[in-house]
């Protein structure tokens, strides 16, 4: 109806007749004026409108359910990403251990949280799924006044994120021109090594210590990018000519490392002069030059000293095998430092 200005207004009308038994009695009407209850009531509408197609376009999953665990909200992200074939509305209704059935034991862990604890307004969490992609799951309470209402779960795929960060990960541990395991990377597969071997005294280990020889004139006759494809080489020999438990890294400018496992010194000198001769046996051919590179070994049988001191030692033997002439292998002992 319209009111004296014109305006709409809403009515809730009701008829009573006064006497039901006689046809001619005469009705009661009763007129409430309910126009601010329906323009609530619109407004509610027009705002859940707006949530649901917000919900459905959203990238991320939403999940929401009541205090008695009953699915009120679910978007079509959700089920995409939980590989759910449903329409996002069948799950409205459902109770929260119906999807957990549905799900499975392993992909539903995430939906048996215990209770947030006091102060504790949102917890994250990371779950890996059995395809590989990893989800971001954010679990939010709904209160009010300190009732619980119920709780939100928001889910979003970082899959490539976590990806990045992998890549990142590994960049940082590896030596861009050979792509061989940098110092740090070295160092703390060797720290491993020697706690191994301090647990288990019975087992054998050796370090190798590369360097090749006059390198500088590598790079003073042909330049400093041949001296890169040389250095290329060495590694791809070193990596090729390694067993599979063995280790290989780059540790300096022309200086590599290698981590030997589970081997005794006479091996691991056959397997060092293996490597030396690969090296002296296979030139860098580049455009029409053909270079000929030799490298210099010590090797430092692994015990319960420290990384920093066995690398020394390799040193040491390293240091008499270019002394005594380079394109050898030397090995340090204790008392001596002696030729294979
Ligand atoms: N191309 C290239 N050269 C490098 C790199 N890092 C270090 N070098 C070079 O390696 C050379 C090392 O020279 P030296 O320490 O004098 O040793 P050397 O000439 O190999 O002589 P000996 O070790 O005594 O046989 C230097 O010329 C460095 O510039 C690198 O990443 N690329």
């Amino acid at each position: 109806m319209r009111d004296a200005r014109g305006e709409v207004r809403w009515f809730d009308m009701q008829a009573v007749t006064r006497d039901p038994d006689d046809e001619d009695s005469v009705s009661v009407w009763t007129l409430v004026d309910i126009t601010e209850k329906h323009q609530i009531q619109t407004a509610l509408a027009a705002e859940r409108l707006r949530l649901t197609a917000l919900l459905r376009r959203f990238p991320g999953g939403v999940l929401m359910e009541d205090a008695a665990g009953v699915i009120t909200t679910a978007n079509p992200s959700l089920c995409a990403l939980l590989g759910l074939p449903d329409h996002a509305d069948n799950l409205i209704g459902q109770h929260h251990d119906a999807l957990c059935e549905r799900l499975g034991p392993e992909r539903s862990a995430w939906l048996h949280q215990p209770g947030l604890t006091r102060g504790e307004k949102r917890r994250t969490i990371e779950v890996t799924q059995s395809d590989g992609k990893t989800l971001e799951i954010d679990w939010l309470p709904i209160e009010r006044g300190g009732e619980q209402l119920g709780r939100v779960w928001l889910l979003h795929d970082i899959s490539e994120q976590k990806e990045r960060e992998r890549a990142l990960a590994s960049l940082a541990l590896t030596d861009a021109l050979t792509n061989l395991p940098n110092r740090r990377s070295f160092m703390a597969s060797l720290e491993a090594a020697l706690e191994d071997y301090r647990q288990h005294p019975e087992r054998e280990g050796a370090l190798l210590m590369l360097d090749m020889d006059h390198f500088k004139k590598v790079n003073d006759t042909y330049g400093h990018a041949t001296g890169d494809l040389v250095l290329q080489h060495l590694a791809r020999i070193v990596r090729l000519g390694l067993r599979q438990h063995d280790t290989a890294g780059r540790i300096g400018g022309e200086e590599f490392a290698v981590l030997l496992r589970d081997i005794s010194e006479t091996d691991a000198a056959s397997l060092a002069n293996r490597l030396r001769q690969t090296l002296a046996d296979s030139p860098v051919v580049t455009g029409d030059a053909s270079i000929r590179v030799t490298m210099s070994i010590g090797l430092a049988m692994l015990d319960r000293q420290d990384a920093n001191r066995i690398l020394a030692r390799a040193d040491e033997a390293l240091y008499e095998a270019k002394s005594s002439g380079r394109n050898r292998v030397c090995c340090h002992r204790e008392s001596a430092i002696t030729s294979p």
